[in-house]
């Protein structure tokens, strides 16, 4: 984080203390929290249209990868399969500019724009979670100019070592959720995120999850009844809910919303917490 927006973080810190010290004349149970209203987003499908781990495959020769790499790739955890896939690519003298120059082809999905224009930041944090990688994310953030709006990113950290190969590690090790992949759990990772900022004196009085995909499942468990679930219509997570609930019993408590683009996600925010959105 650079001290722009460390100094952006503080002055808001400091702000929520003075609304919390207020409250607590009035309304002595809510004192020390500050609410604000939460929104985390996947990435790949999500927050852009595309998986950037499978754009990034258009630079091998031919487009293609060999089959062996690809039969890495599994419901346990792709990190490795993406690292052998950045090697092969360094092996075939893909350089980081051409890496860079295809993550600055990738755009964000429709109405994600509006969408994030049209929150109140001061009452709204933006996070990620996404098991692509920080390169990616970072410099798509950065060509579209809403890297500063995110409070946090949790993703695998990348980087281009000394010879110019992305290198690519797991976010963390885990083997208690079995409904995530092994090197990360998004719903570990929302929780975390929530505790600490209660710690820091940010209380979520509205926690919205906005995803694609069966590895956004998790986090949508944790929700709870108050708060929103966005599977995006069309992709798996959609069926992946159901399946879940009939054949293991495990149902979503938070509201269901369907989205399709950004404005769906807006327009729904907008209904249960007109207060969050700029006038
Ligand atoms: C190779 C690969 N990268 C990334 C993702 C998902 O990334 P995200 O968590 O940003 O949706 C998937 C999902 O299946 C995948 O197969
Ligand atoms: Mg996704």
């Amino acid at each position: 984080m650079n001290n722009e927006a460390l100094n952006r973080l503080r002055w808001r810190r400091s702000i929520c203390s003075s609304v919390g010290l207020l409250r607590l004349k009035a309304h002595p149970i809510q004192m020390s929290a500050c609410d604000k209203v939460l929104l985390a987003f996947d990435f790949d499908h999500t927050i852009i249209e595309v998986n950037s781990d499978y754009h990034v495959r258009k630079l091998a020769p031919g487009g293609v990868i060999p089959h062996e790499i690809v039969a890495l790739h599994s419901d346990e955890g792709w990190t490795k399969c993406m690292a052998e896939i950045f090697r092969y690519l360094h092996e075939n003298s893909v350089k980081p500019k051409d890496i860079l120059d295809c993550m600055s082809e990738v755009e964000f999905t429709s109405g994600m724009v509006e969408l994030f224009e049209n929150l109140n930041m001061e009452k709204v944090d933006i996070i990620i979670i996404s098991d692509a990688n920080s390169v990616f994310i970072d410099h798509i953030l950065e060509t579209n100019g809403r890297k500063n709006l995110f409070h946090s990113v949790f993703t695998n950290p990348a980087f281009f070592d000394e010879n110019g190969r992305l290198s690519l590690e797991g976010y963390h090790v885990q083997d208690h959720c079995t409904l995530s992949t092994k090197n990360l759990c998004k719903g570990q990772i929302l929780e975390d995120f929530i505790t600490a900022r209660r710690l820091d004196g940010i209380k979520y009085s509205l926690v919205g999850y906005i995803g694609d995909g069966m590895n956004d499942f998790c986090p949508g468990l944790k929700l709870s009844e108050v708060d929103l679930f966005f599977p995006r219509q069309g992709f798996s997570l959609v069926k992946y809910i159901q399946k879940m609930e009939t054949e293991q019993g495990l149902k979503v408590r938070a509201e269901l919303c369907l989205w399709n683009t950004g404005l769906d996600i807006l327009e729904k925010i907008k209904e249960k917490r007109p207060d969050v959105i700029k006038s």
